[in-house]
């Protein structure tokens, strides 16, 4: 515990206050729930229900706990973030005038690089400069492995130091004029054999001090502000270097870090301000000493910490920090390709994002200048065009106008590698002290507890730790808790293994209504089941624990909803035949505009046909499909590879073949989660209870089942009839010309033509089923029957339909369509004969299909209709439908147009595409 007092009054309201020395300190959760305030306040009172998410905030819906962290009990044992000890010494100019920056090891990397710096600070116009520098990439691990050779007595410590002062000679000579570099060498020279005779000591002792330790690997630092200084003196501007060990000054805390003396190191610093340095100082970052004068270091990230404490004792007007990233991203860009930089964050946003490893500073470097609202930025050095992420309070709005509008959820974190332990039982609901009493038994293995949360219904209490500490805390748990399990008062200790967080942080999201929703939603579409949740009530940040193996898809599918970056959809093709290579043209054409208009990428990640197949890992180029590498097809390992892609949060099945075996996998696809569009009839007029079992499965789940292009083709039919059905109105009988190939061939079959004549030519035209026979069979628009009589609930199966076949009882045997097609003109008189006695009565042949939803039964067959029927009236290859309804009685609902080709059937599997799209958050 620490011992440091907090200086300012807590304000009252502390719930949900956030504690940024919670991620540092792994027990942080257990110490508070195990504090003695805690138990005593619990014991009064229990908490009814808390959630910490990200570790850094806990939120306690208890008066009394909350009476005991206001009273500072608590606060004053785990956290003092206060900077009110520093008191005004106005020696040290302060305020504006200073600009402070940081640059990391890599900025330091070589010569060029420091000469690059050197640039960078030059052209900085502000009248003071702090520039607070790492030691050389690389050089601090050498630095402390030198420390380790020697504490191991591993004699080869003397080489490894001459490595070190090779690397300095070498950077020294490419960067410094002759006097400089005497200058420096000399120093250098003097630093080594100090240091030789430390490391001789500890390789004697076999054992280094932390404080030797820190004296040694500190080094780096010395060297590298001391050249930088001297380049910056080279390019004609007045400069000096500091050694921070003069004037930082920390205390060491329990938690094995330091934190850092403001009193103390104001006074030094006034006391280094006394010798009037010049305007530009080169100050060694990551290195202290304790009021004590005894050499330490900042720890880990330390550099950016010397640099956000130098900033705050300076007032200065902005602190840069110079890094090899562009910025802050919204998400971790190797796994959400679109993710964006940000270009602001607050400073809350910032230290949430950090705990989750997001590329932004450790939690402590925002505590300095937040203080005195000084903004960071964090820049790349290598590509000085990127304006970077600026961390500073959170921009207030102007008059609603001039705000870049930005998304409420500004990033998305993952963690991953935890488990969730359940702690279930009636027994725990109003027993004071269970909360405490299970915290207390994780703070006794030193287990990390990222989040916890606890339903008001107080019967269980889940929490995640890291993976790996999670046998522990069970084994703990068990035996803690060994009584109440075995008296039933607590049913189970119960592990989930294999979890991953994602969190959703923004400041914005606080009272703004709806982005859990939002959030949720996108989560439920990817159909990724939620295991556990938290959100502490300041609502920064939304936790959902979910499986590890759903983390990157939920992730995407979150930053997608949110960024309104593209709904992406991994798409596999199979069957790309006509209808499938016409839509895959189709996709090549509308790609462009379907990103920038409507925000939807489709993503082809593989194209089936019954013996190759393609397969891609980031999308197939569509303008020259054909040519890409085939391999031998085999659907298991295609499905998979277009699923189990992690990138894309949604999959889409498209069958584009006419076959039985494909629409048999839809069921077992849709209980994946993999959505499917078809225009293939096989599955929706096959065995009934297939059909219900689909239908089923698409209602109670999130995953959808379109199929438009199977009645008409791309004509509204199944859209139109769902419509009726859904918003209350009663079909009586639906009557059609369902079959375009049909109907084409009657619409042209007039005069002198020959009937075999007009079916090649409809074959040709692309109306026909692969096999014509098909269509003359009747079986084509027998299975259209079926569905629309099945979308009508009625419980028909394909049997029930009587069909007059128009295929010659002698040609149904043929083998092929080839051969169908070539025997089909032996029968043309039977057919002109039966066109002939129609039209002598002023009638014409019609194809028609009825479903008699008031009888329950329906018919495909030939019939005649007068020429004034509008059924007489089609030309092409025209689908009509007239739906007779309560609502269209008298005048039935009659939707007609080109219902086969290859066209506007591919149109319509594509509206089913983007209808999927829009349902999963895309705009419509
Ligand atoms: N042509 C049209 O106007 C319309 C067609 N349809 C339906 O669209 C579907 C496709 O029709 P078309 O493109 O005209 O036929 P098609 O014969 O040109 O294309 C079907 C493709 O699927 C492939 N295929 C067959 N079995 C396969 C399997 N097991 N795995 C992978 N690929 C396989 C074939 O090799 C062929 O490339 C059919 O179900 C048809 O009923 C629906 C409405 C209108
Ligand atoms: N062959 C069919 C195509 C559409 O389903 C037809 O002719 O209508
Ligand atoms: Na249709």
């Amino acid at each position: 515990m620490r011992s440091i007092a907090m200086s300012p009054p807590v304000p009252a309201a502390v719930l949900g206050r956030r504690y940024t020395h919670f991620s540092d300190d792994p027990i942080s959760a257990s110490h508070l729930f195990a504090s003695t305030i805690f138990q005593q306040s619990c014991a009064r009172s229990k908490p009814v229900g808390w959630a910490c998410g990200g570790a850094l905030r806990i939120s306690c819906f208890s008066k009394r706990v909350k009476r005991a962290i206001s009273n500072n009990h608590i606060l004053a044992s785990i956290a003092d973030v206060s900077l009110d000890q520093t008191t005004e010494i106005s020696k040290v100019p302060k305020g504006d005038m200073w600009s402070v920056h940081k640059f990391g090891g890599t900025c330091m990397g070589t010569a060029k690089r420091i000469q690059n710096v050197a640039e960078i600070i030059l052209q900085d116009s502000s009248e003071r400069k702090l520039v607070i520098v790492s030691a050389m990439s690389k050089v601090t691990d050498m630095m402390y492995n030198l420390v380790y050779k020697a504490q191991s007595r591993d004699g080869s410590y003397v080489s490894a130091l001459d490595d070190v002062f090779e690397k300095h000679l070498l950077t020294a000579k490419e960067l410094l004029d002759v006097d400089d570099l005497e200058g420096f060498l000399s120093l250098l020279h003097n630093d080594i054999s100090n240091l030789k005779a430390m490391l001789r000591a500890i390789y004697i002792a076999g054992h280094a001090t932390e404080s030797f330790s820190d004296f040694v690997v500190g080094h780096g630092e010395l060297w590298s502000a001391q050249m930088l200084s001297y380049v910056i003196k080279k390019n004609g501007k007045p400069c000096c270097w500091m050694d921070t060990r003069e004037v930082l000054i920390v205390d060491p805390n329990s938690s094995n870090q330091v934190d850092p003396n403001y009193v103390e190191s104001e006074k030094r610093l006034e006391k280094w301000f006394a010798q009037q340095p010049p305007d530009t100082i080169i100050a060694t970052g990551f290195i202290a000493s304790t009021p004590q004068n005894i050499p330490t270091t900042l720890k880990r990230d330390g550099s950016d910490f010397s640099a956000a404490i130098l900033g705050a004792l300076v007032r200065a007007r902005q602190v840069t920090i110079w890094t090899d990233v562009d910025g802050v991203f919204s998400a971790d860009p190797r796994k959400v390709s679109e993710a964006v930089i940000l270009r602001t964050l607050s400073y809350q946003e910032a230290w949430e994002m950090s705990y989750f490893g997001a590329n932004v500073l450790h939690p402590r470097t925002i505590i300095p200048v937040m203080k005195y609202n000084i903004p960071i930025v964090i820049r790349n050095i290598f590509n000085l065009s990127a304006p970077g992420t600026m961390i500073c309070q959170q921009p207030q709005k102007e008059n609603g106008e001039g705000m870049i509008l930005e998304s409420v959820v500004k990033a998305f974190a993952t963690i991953d590698n935890l488990a969730l332990i359940n702690v279930e039982g009636t027994g725990m609901a109003g027993v004071p002290g269970t909360a405490s009493a299970i915290f207390g038994a994780v703070k006794d293995v030193g287990a990390n507890v990222i989040m916890i949360s606890q339903a008001s219904s107080e019967h269980s209490i889940c929490f995640a730790v890291p993976e790996k500490e999670v046998k522990a805390v069970a084994d703990v748990l068990q035996s803690y808790f060994r009584q109440a399990l075995d008296a039933g008062r607590l049913s189970q200790v119960e592990v989930i293994h294999n979890c991953s967080i994602l969190a959703a942080v923004g400041q914005k999201m606080a009272s703004t209504p709806g982005v859990s929703a939002t959030l949720f939603d996108a989560i439920a579409k990817a159909n990724i089941n939620v295991r556990a949740i938290a959100q502490g009530c300041s609502e920064y940040n939304i936790t959902i624990v979910l499986k590890q193996d759903d983390c990157v898809r939920a992730l995407r599918a979150a930053h997608s909803r949110f960024y309104l970056s593209k709904t992406t959809l991994a798409v596999g093709v199979i069957g790309p035949g006509l209808i499938g290579s016409t839509l895959l043209d189709q996709l090549r054409d509308q790609a462009a505009v379907l990103k920038e208009s409507f925000n939807i990428d489709l993503r082809v990640m593989g194209i089936s046909g019954s013996k190759n197949m393609m397969l891609s890992y980031s999308g197939i180029d569509l303008t020259k499909w054909r040519e890409h590498q085939k391999e031998k097809a085999d659907l298991e390992k295609f499905v998979r590879h277009v699923h189990e892609n992690h990138f894309f949060p949604n999959t889409v099945l498209v069958d584009c073949t006419a076959d039985s075996d494909i629409a048999n996998h839809y069921c077992d696809w849709l209980r994946k989660g993999i959505h499917v569009i078809t225009p293939n009839k096989k599955a929706n007029s096959g065995p009934l209870d297939r059909y219900r079992e689909l239908r089923k499965l698409q209602r109670k789940s999130y995953t959808h089942y379109f199929y438009e292009a199977t009645v008409g083709a791309g004509l509204p039919i199944i859209r139109t009839l769902q419509g009726l059905l859904e918003t209350g109105d009663k079909i009586l009988q639906i009557e059609g010309i369902f079959s375009g190939t049909l109907s084409y061939i009657f619409n042209n079959f007039k005069g002198t033509r020959s009937f075999s004549d007009v079916v090649s030519e409809a074959k040709k035209a692309g109306y026909t089923e692969p096999d014509p026979r098909d269509d003359l069979s009747g079986s084509d628009v027998a299975r259209k029957v079926i569905i629309l009589a099945r979308e009508s609930n009625l419980k028909l199966e394909l049997s029930d339909i009587p069909v007059q076949s128009l295929v010659p009882e002698q040609l149904r045997a043929c083998s092929s369509a080839e051969e169908f097609l070539q025997k089909l003109p032996n029968f043309d008189d039977d057919f002109s004969k039966e066109r002939n006695d129609a039209e002598a009565k002023g009638e014409v042949l019609r194809y028609v299909g009825v479903v008699d939803v008031v009888n329950n039964k329906g018919v495909v067959e030939l019939r005649r209709y007068k020429k004034e029927h509008p059924f007489a009236q089609l030309c092409g290859s025209d689908n009509i439908i007239a739906f007779t309804t309560q609502r269209y009685k008298d005048q039935p609902l009659i939707i007609r147009g080109p219902g086969a080709g290859a066209e506007v059937t591919a149109g319509g599997v594509f509206s089913d595409l983007l209808r999927l799209a829009s349902y999963l958050g895309a705009p419509s």
